[in-house]
């Protein structure tokens, strides 16, 4: 059961940075889905991706995977022997409730939840990699070591999925569209105030790029293909593909 956020509702007095506390985890599922355009449709889409690029007897990662959601979507689409689904996030909040979450749903693919921060995780023998709204969290300097990273153990033919908020070096594309986020936040009944408080609390921890940096990045890293295959606003995913034959 999911809690209404009205976490940001009155007035504080001193608005700290964001964290993914104890507070944000239990209102997470309601707060996500009234805060980031497409994010169910992201969601069940990376299920269809998964069905598509999962290899038999191969890992698939969910780094910074809060509650579980794209996990749960992945192992509802994947039909595969041998595949383990490795799903890492720091909070230690959202590993509990998300480890609950898991265990409350049968299913052949076994699911590993592990609270670590995704910068110190081994990833090896994977087929499909998802990072969904989570890479906007690390600090920029950092981005392009943990692509590195993820790169380095795909498997040939492997996928990457990349959700995030973006920043666009064009002004007035990005005032549209940054305007009609916080129209469709308002459309889903958060306040002024609320949406000021969040905006203020995520300002110094959550710092954008634009589609075009993280194209740049993926490239960087090795990935023969990198696309946008969502966009709503300015939330999107794309989808970075490793060269290769599938073993
Ligand atoms: C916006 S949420 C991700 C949503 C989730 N992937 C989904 O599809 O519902 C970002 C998550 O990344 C986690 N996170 C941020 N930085 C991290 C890090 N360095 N290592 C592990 N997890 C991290 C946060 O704790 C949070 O749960
Ligand atoms: O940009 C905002 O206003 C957001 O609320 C975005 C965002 C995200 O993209 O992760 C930030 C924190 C919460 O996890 C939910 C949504």
């Amino acid at each position: 059961m999911s809690h209404r956020d009205t976490l940001f509702s009155a007035p504080i007095e001193k608005l700290g940075d964001w964290t993914f506390d104890e507070r944000v985890a239990e209102v997470f599922p309601d707060m996500i889905q009234r805060s980031v355009p497409g994010y169910s449709n992201i969601i069940a889409m990376i299920g269809m991706l998964a069905e598509r690029f999962v290899q038999p007897n191969s890992r698939i990662y969910d780094l910074g995977c809060s509650l579980g959601a794209a996990t749960l979507s992945v192992r509802r689409n994947i039909h595969h022997d041998g595949c383990r689904i490795i799903a890492v996030d720091n909070s230690a909040a959202m590993v509990e409730r998300c480890r609950r979450h898991i265990d409350a749903f049968r299913a052949a693919t076994p699911v590993d939840v592990i609270e670590a921060d995704i910068r110190d995780i081994v990833i090896e023998d994977a087929s499909l990699v998802v990072l969904n709204f989570t890479l906007q969290f690390l600090a920029p300097e950092c981005r392009q070591t943990l692509l590195d990273k993820v790169f380095q153990g795909l498997r040939p033919a492997g996928a990457l999925v990349l959700s995030e908020k973006f920043s666009f070096g064009d002004a007035a594309v990005g005032e549209l569209l940054f305007d009609m986020h916080h129209d469709f936040k308002r459309a889903n009944g958060y306040s002024e105030l609320e949406i000021g408080q969040k905006r203020s609390m995520l300002e110094n921890v959550m710092l954008t790029d634009s589609v075009q940096t993280h194209k740049a990045r993926l490239m960087k890293a090795g990935f023969a293909h990198a696309e946008l295959w969502f966009q709503c606003f300015n939330f999107g995913s794309l989808v970075a593909l490793k060269a290769g034959e599938r073993p």
